[in-house]
């Protein structure tokens, strides 16, 4: 079998991006959002599981680079549990950023911080189930309480783009009336506290660590913070990569970030060849 192949960024900050993590790999960070970029996008969120390739790829390009990270919407332990993080060899420094950043996973300690919601949560809590009657919400509709936040899902309705519509402007009423915000992602409205996103997220990651290049790539609206983070490092002089997991299911990459990645790969599994590509032009090289 011959080496992976390593897809070429179509612009020429992601080439640099690209050129810079090959040559420097001890100061690069890999970061990774989870769902629809490490996990394949399915219909009940609890379902959800990492591709299968993630552990194997993961496991041989984590030792070659400074640092891998998770970055994700869901709740640290959750993406540790459902990506199968816990003990893969290779994976003994991985990070995972849960809930937009406001939880922290070491694998080096098993330690997770996790600070208490604020109040607002459990009187939303205690309100939503009425107000999505009151909001008419289309049947199939389902509500995921993530602790610090509740996710409201319409993926499962007949028509999960109208059903999210409907939704949106009660939604963010009640989300202001207890001090919270609307996170929209892919037929989901997350009301969560503010003060917290990707792009702070990563960009506090990297800055415990030594300036240099940085993969960042992800799938959906709340990614695009931290496209905006790798984007200002790079108007700094730094080098990035944007990578875009446009899922190969038939359903339409998210647009914005589409149009602003250096490179768009076809969902988790192309990721993983990403992943597997850059581990073995890593390995040849050495
Ligand atoms: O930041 P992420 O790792 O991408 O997490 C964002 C949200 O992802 C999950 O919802 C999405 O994936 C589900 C499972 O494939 C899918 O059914 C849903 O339609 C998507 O929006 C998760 O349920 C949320 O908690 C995350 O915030």
């Amino acid at each position: 079998m011959g080496m992976p192949e390593l897809s070429a960024p179509s612009t020429p900050a992601g080439r640099a991006g690209l050129a810079a993590l090959l040559a420097a790999p001890a100061e690069a960070v890999i970061a990774l959002d989870f769902d629809g970029t490490l996990a394949p996008i399915v219909p009940d969120p609890d379902q959800a599981r990492a591709h299968p390739g993630v552990a194997a790829a993961l496991s041989a390009l984590a030792p070659q680079v400074g640092a891998v990270v998770v970055v994700t919407g869901r709740s640290a332990g959750v993406a540790v549990e459902y990506g199968g993080f816990r003990g893969v060899p290779g994976l003994e420094h991985l990070t995972v950023l849960g809930q937009y950043g406001a939880e922290r996973w070491e694998a080096r300690t098993g330690e997770l911080s996790s600070p208490e919601p604020p109040p607002g949560v459990a009187a939303l809590r205690a309100e939503l189930p009425a107000a999505l009657e009151r909001a008419g919400a289309h049947p199939g509709t389902w509500v995921e309480d993530k602790g610090r936040a509740l996710a409201v899902h319409t993926r499962r309705t007949a028509d999960p783009e109208g059903a999210l519509d409907a939704l949106r402007e009660p939604l963010a009423r009640l989300a202001a009336a207890h001090g919270l915000m609307v996170e929209p992602g892919r037929y989901v409205l997350e009301l969560r506290p503010p003060g917290v996103d990707k792009g702070a997220a990563l960009a506090g990651f990297l800055a415990e660590r030594p300036a240099g290049p940085v993969l960042y790539a992800g799938d959906d609206l709340g990614d695009l913070a931290a496209y905006a983070a790798v984007e200002k490092r790079r108007a700094d002089g730094l080098p990035g990569l944007l990578v875009c997991s446009a899922t190969a299911d038939g359903e339409a990459p998210v647009r914005e970030l589409a149009d602003r990645a250096d490179l768009v790969v076809p969902g988790p599994a192309g990721v993983v060849a990403l992943l597997e590509g850059l581990a073995a032009r890593l390995s040849s090289a050495r």
